[in-house]
Formats: structure tokens, C-alpha cells, sequence
């Protein structure tokens, strides 16, 4: 995707690009088997008809199956034998905890850089977002983690809620996916490239740090989406609408699946009103975000630079999540062979990381793992200095 040309903002502004993303999304919209029947809207068959041939790839590709596929039912995952699957899918991206000896090993005397995502990666999914809760344990074993190693958390939430779930003043977090970043003051050349999304502000402790918002343009559309998705959805039972400041979820986890085209068609209608937007879609929730250049990968970047860690040898960034949206940062992380995304799923799934966890269970035991191996090579060090002295 290109950047608005002259480099002051990260807004995309291809006119024609975004057209035809759109029409692309459109398309999708197309369902492949939908249960209960086809979709008949001639909306649909004019867009087939422009792209003919184009069928197979538009169904493959569809909204309801990518919505299907967001979180298969568990019973299936029984049916079919996932562990045979799994176990084979370990051999490409082997389990963090069983690897840790080797993850130590590249970790030694190095700065580990700690970036965290939420929900599914510290929380367990459950069905109603609202009550996605850290257990107590692992609030304090990022607390730990944090007094060894620069920690953020990175999360699709909004800022303000996932700070209050965890709670933790000693943490960075980057909210909206990465678009509402409270980050150290640092020389981040990401913010001195768009100066006007910067503004330096006291946090908590009245500690001075810099609050950088590339989408902050897009807060009254947002919060004008988040309406129409409220109202559009009201009938539909167990949608919820989320808004998350610079993006709304639109969640159908507990929406009956003859009820997910409904959900599908409200979020094209904004689409179709407002060309700057785009969808993503995570685990059993659809996005709208701004169609800007920035991401949860963006997010590593920036964070990496503003303190000071970016390209330097003696830094190992480790990214730790569970959704389509951190493999950008897993992606960041693997091009420039610069750190490891560990994916935490239990299913085999397409992905940047290099290393996997089951679940948050496993993602505790892993920074627990981490800690306790920190304080050992601490350890050392104390005792060689006294031995050299
Ligand atoms: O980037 P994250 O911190 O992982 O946030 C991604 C989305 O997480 C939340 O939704 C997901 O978790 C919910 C609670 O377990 C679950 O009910 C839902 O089905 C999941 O999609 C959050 O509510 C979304 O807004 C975030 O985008």
C-alpha cells in the first residue's frame, strides 16, 4: 500500500487503491455456502458479473467463511484430530516453552524487549468481552517481567480499557491496535515524521511521555460509526459493538450463524459511506478501522525506537500474540530477522511467528520461565564482577 506521498502522514490516499480495495471487500461479500440458502441481493450478482471468472476466489475469499474460520467450533477440532495436525505444525513453529533453552541461549547478553497482546495471549478468550479478565497471577508475572525487561502491551482494545484491565503503571501500552500509542519520550523518527500526531504528555506518575495518535483525524467518524453499528445491530441478538476510539468491533461470537450475514452487510453499508475505512476481522469480531498505513507491527517499530532499542545487535525483541492482527508485528519481527513472534493457538494456523503456546496458561509458564532465567544470568554476572575484582 502506498503512503500519502509527501511523507507527513500515514494516511493512505490513493483514491483509485482504496476503490479498489473496497471493491475487493465488496466482492467478498459474496457468501460461499451459506447456511439457509444463497444470498439473492443483485448487489452481489452485478459485482460477479464485472469479475467473471472471479467466483471461486470471491467464495474462498468470503466474509461468512473468513467469519466461520475465525474461531472454529471445538467439536469439529475433536472430529477431525487436531492433535496429529498440531503436532506436525510444531515441527514449523516449535513450542516456546520446549525451546526456551534455545531462545536463552540467543537471549544471552542481550536486551530482551517484551511486547504483549492481550486478549488470548494474557487473558483466556471468553464469550463475553467484557469480562475478559487477567487472572492475579499473571498480572504479576508481567509486573515481573517489566522490572527486567521494557515491556508494552499492544491490544485492539481501546487504550483507556486495556490499561484498566491490567492495571499496571509500569507497562507501555498501545491501544487500537497500535494507533494510540503512550510510549516513552524517545527519538522515535516515526513521530518526528509526523509531528503533528505527537504530543507530549504527563502520565500517571506524572511522568513526562509521548502520546502519539496517527488516526486521531478519524475520531468523529469513528464515533459516528460506532453509532450506526449500535442501532444497525440492536435487533440482532448477542451482537455487541465496541468502540475502541480509532477502530469499532463489531463481535457475533454470540450471534446465531443465520444472523452473521445481517452483521456482515451492516459493516459493508459503513464501508460503502465512508471510503476512508476499512475491515479486518479477528476472532469471532469484525473491525473497522481507517484506512491509514499502521499496525500492530508499526506499533514494534516505533516503540523499539522511541526507546532507544531499534537496530542495535544487543536487542532481542519477543512479541507474544494470538490474532490475525499481531502477525504484522510478527512479520516486523521476522523480515528483519530482528526478534521471535511466538503465536499462542491450539489449532494450526498460517503464521509470522516462529515459535507457538497453547494458551495464556503456557504464555505464563514461558514469561515465568524468563524471569527465573534473568535473574540467574544477573546472578552470574554479579558473581563474575566479584571475581574479576
Ligand atoms: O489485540 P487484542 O488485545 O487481542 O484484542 C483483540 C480483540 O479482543 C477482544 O475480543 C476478543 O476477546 C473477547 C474476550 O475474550 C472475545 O469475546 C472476542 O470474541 C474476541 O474477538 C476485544 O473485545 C476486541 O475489541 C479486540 O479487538
Amino acid at each position: 500500500m502506498d503512503v500519502d506521498s509527501n511523507h507527513s502522514s500515514p494516511v493512505l490516499a490513493d483514491p483509485a487503491s482504496i476503490n479498489n480495495s473496497r471493491l475487493g471487500i465488496y466482492s467478498n461479500l459474496l457468501p460461499c455456502s451459506p447456511p439457509g440458502g444463497s444470498l439473492s441481493s443483485s448487489k452481489y450478482i452485478n459485482i460477479s458479473r464485472k469479475k467473471p471468472g472471479k467466483l471461486d476466489e470471491v467464495c474462498s475469499n468470503g466474509w461468512l467463511d473468513a467469519m466461520k474460520s475465525s474461531s472454529p467450533p471445538r467439536k469439529k477440532l475433536v472430529k477431525d484430530g487436531p492433535d496429529t495436525a498440531y503436532s506436525s505444525w510444531m515441527f514449523k513453529h516449535p513450542s516456546a516453552l520446549n525451546s526456551f533453552e534455545e531462545i536463552a541461549s540467543f537471549a544471552k547478553n542481550k536486551k530482551i524487549a517484551m511486547f504483549l497482546d492481550y486478549d488470548g495471549t494474557l487473558s483466556p478468550i471468553v464469550d463475553d468481552p467484557d469480562n475478559a479478565f487477567m487472572s492475579d497471577d499473571m498480572r504479576s508475572i508481567v509486573k515481573n517481567i517489566a522490572k527486567y525487561f521494557p515491556t508494552a502491551i499492544i491490544s485492539g482494545r481501546s487504550r483507556d480499557k486495556v490499561y484498566q484491565l491490567i492495571g499496571l503503571t509500569e507497562l507501555y501500552y498501545a491501544g487500537s491496535h497500535g494507533m494510540d500509542i503512550l510510549g516513552p519520550v524517545g527519538k522515535a523518527s516515526i513521530s518526528n515524521d509526523h509531528p503533528n500526531y505527537t504530543e507530549s504528555t504527563p502520565d500517571q506518575q506524572g511522568k513526562e511521555v509521548n502520546l502519539f495518535q496517527p488516526a486521531r483525524e478519524f475520531i468523529p467518524m469513528i464515533d459516528e460509526v460506532f453509532r450506526t453499528l449500535v442501532e444497525k445491530t440492536r435487533g440482532i441478538e448477542g451482537a455487541k459493538v465496541e468502540n475502541h476510539k480509532f477502530c469499532v468491533s463489531v463481535h457475533f461470537r454470540n450471534v446465531d450463524e443465520k444472523n452473521w450475514q445481517p452483521i456482515a452487510q451492516s459493516v459493508q453499508d459503513i464501508l460503502d459511506k465512508y471510503p476512508r475505512l476499512r475491515r479486518t476481522h479477528g476472532r469471532k469480531v469484525l473491525e473497522v478501522r481507517p484506512m491509514i498505513d499502521w499496525n500492530k507491527g508499526k506499533a514494534v517499530e516505533f516503540l523499539l525506537e522511541s526507546l532507544g532499542l531499534s537496530n542495535r545487535d544487543d536487542v532481542l525483541p519477543i512479541y507474544i500474540g494470538d490474532d490475525l492482527s499481531d502477525e504484522d508485528a510478527f512479520k516486523v519481527l521476522r523480515e528483519g530477522n530482528r526478534g521471535y513472534g511466538i503465536l499462542v493457538s491450539s489449532r494450526p494456523k498460517e503464521t509470522n511467528a516462529v515459535y507457538s503456546l497453547r494458551d495464556p496458561n503456557e504464555v505464563m509458564k514461558f514469561l515465568n520461565s524468563l524471569v527465573a532465567w534473568k535473574k540467574v544470568e544477573e546472578g552470574g554476572c554479579i558473581l563474575n564482577n566479584r571475581r574479576t575484582i
